[in-house]
């Protein structure tokens, strides 16, 4: 992997749909995450229509830039952990088990915002990520995330089911 190419860039085809992190995905936020040390970050740009109260931004976006940033940098720091590039396999596929925000001030949604992470926990097929929002140098929001490693079952519940009717 180059040190320029984000966490998301190495994602698997079968798992880049994700509508917050997916570089598949036309209609999601498409976020990029890198190291910068320690901590992992995403800059993203809200638009007008991601408005809660005029001029913030709303919580669901918050909630799910948090989320996706997290499970980047859970899969990231397994690679790491084990001294491995993210273009390598087998690759480490992680999904949300919790997701826990505090909305600390209202979010302008002008400018960009900046979402941080730090690695709190490595335990078996479990990454406790704690992150931050903050806009203009200001933290808005943080978050705690577990992410676990998706089981193959979770591949196989999403198949239609033969002779099930489809929407
Ligand atoms: C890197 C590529 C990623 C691409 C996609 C990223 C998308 C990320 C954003 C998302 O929106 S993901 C979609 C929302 N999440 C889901 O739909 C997950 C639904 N839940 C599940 O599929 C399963 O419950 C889950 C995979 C999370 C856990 O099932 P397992 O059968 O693997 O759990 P298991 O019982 O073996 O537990 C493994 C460990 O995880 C812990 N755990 C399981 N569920 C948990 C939970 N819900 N919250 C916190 N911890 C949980 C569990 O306690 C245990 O810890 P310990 O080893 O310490 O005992």
């Amino acid at each position: 992997m180059s040190e320029k190419s984000a966490f998301q860039d190495n994602y698997p085809e079968n798992v880049a749909h994700c509508y917050g992190c997916g570089r598949l995905n036309g209609h999601g936020h498409q976020i990029k995450t890198h190291w910068d040390g320690e901590e992992s970050v995403t800059r993203y740009r809200p638009e007008p229509f991601h408005t809660a109260v005029p001029g913030y931004v709303y919580g669901g976006l918050i909630a799910s830039l948090i989320d996706c940033h997290s499970t980047g940098t859970a899969a990231a720091a397994m690679y790491r952990a084990e001294g491995r590039e993210m273009d390598t396999q087998p690759a480490f596929r992680f999904v949300t088990g919790s997701l826990h925000v505090d909305y600390l001030k209202p979010t302008p949604i002008a400018g960009p915002l900046e979402i941080r992470g730090r690695v709190k926990a490595i335990q078996g097929r479990k990454v406790i990520v704690e992150s931050w929002v903050l806009a203009e140098g200001v933290v808005t929001a943080r978050g705690e995330v577990t992410a676990v490693q998706m089981p193959e079952s979770f591949f196989a519940a999403a198949l239609p089911k033969p002779g099930a009717p489809t929407a």
